[in-house]
């Protein structure tokens, strides 16, 4: 899963985790983690989620980071907003009010460059990544927030009958990513409406983390 296949999925608009509405899991329990108006929240592998616009239609502020330069484009489009872009280290930053987009890689994405973050939403994002980037990314994603909490959505389901992504990730390997540095509440657990793919069952997890 190296960037050429995120920025291949984009190009041929092969992008089934594009939802056509804000996630139910982070409409019902968002609040549980940043109450106040105003929050600045992180939402790493951000695409261009409409999960974004409920979050600044609450009056959050966001900041993302997305790989896909088009994606980035399709966002600020589709909020009906002209972003300033500038570069950023060896990234672009595009910005509006209340929002800040940087686009490469998340990896390049410094606790500096993030700047204040309140709490992190994480849907499609963990589950995107093959297993041996997710001890990696999980220890980023703590580094660059300073351990904010997290709302963060997850599959389970027989790893055995499908591959990734979405990768199923289960509840023991959350505790070895995030145990140290959160305590790990299993908000919700909804089982996926006709599947996974529609092929596959699974549960959608919403996993409430805060910081210890
Ligand atoms: C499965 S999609 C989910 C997008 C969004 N979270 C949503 O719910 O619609 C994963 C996204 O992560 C981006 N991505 C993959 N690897 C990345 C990386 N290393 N840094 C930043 N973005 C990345 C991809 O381009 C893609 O848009």
């Amino acid at each position: 899963m190296d960037a050429e296949f995120w920025h291949r999925k984009w190009q041929d608009r092969d992008i089934g985790f594009h939802a056509p509405e804000a996630n139910p899991l982070l409409v019902g329990h968002f609040s549980r983690i940043a109450a106040r108006r105003g929050a600045r929240v992180f939402v790493p592998l951000c695409g261009k989620t409409l999960d974004i616009h409920w979050l600044l239609a609450q009056g959050y502020r966001v900041v993302g980071a997305e790989l896909n330069r088009q994606a980035t484009v399709e966002l600020f489009s589709e909020l009906g907003v002209e972003p300033e872009i500038a570069p950023a280290g060896g990234l672009e930053h595009f910005s509006a009010e209340g929002i800040d987009i940087f686009v490469g890689d998340i990896f390049d994405v410094s606790r500096r460059l993030v700047g204040e973050v309140d709490a992190i939403y994480d849907r499609a994002a963990l589950v995107a990544l093959p297993p041996e980037m997710r001890e990696r990314y999980t220890a980023h994603l703590v580094e660059i927030s300073n351990g904010a909490p997290q709302l963060l959505i997850t599959f389970e389901y027989d790893q055995a009958l499908m591959p990734g992504p979405p990768f199923a990730v289960s509840g023991e390997e959350m505790a070895q990513h995030y145990g140290g540095n959160y305590s790990l509440e299993l908000a919700d657990s909804q089982p996926v409406p006709g599947g996974l793919k529609g092929r596959c069952a699974a549960t959608e997890n919403a996993w409430i983390l805060q910081g210890k």
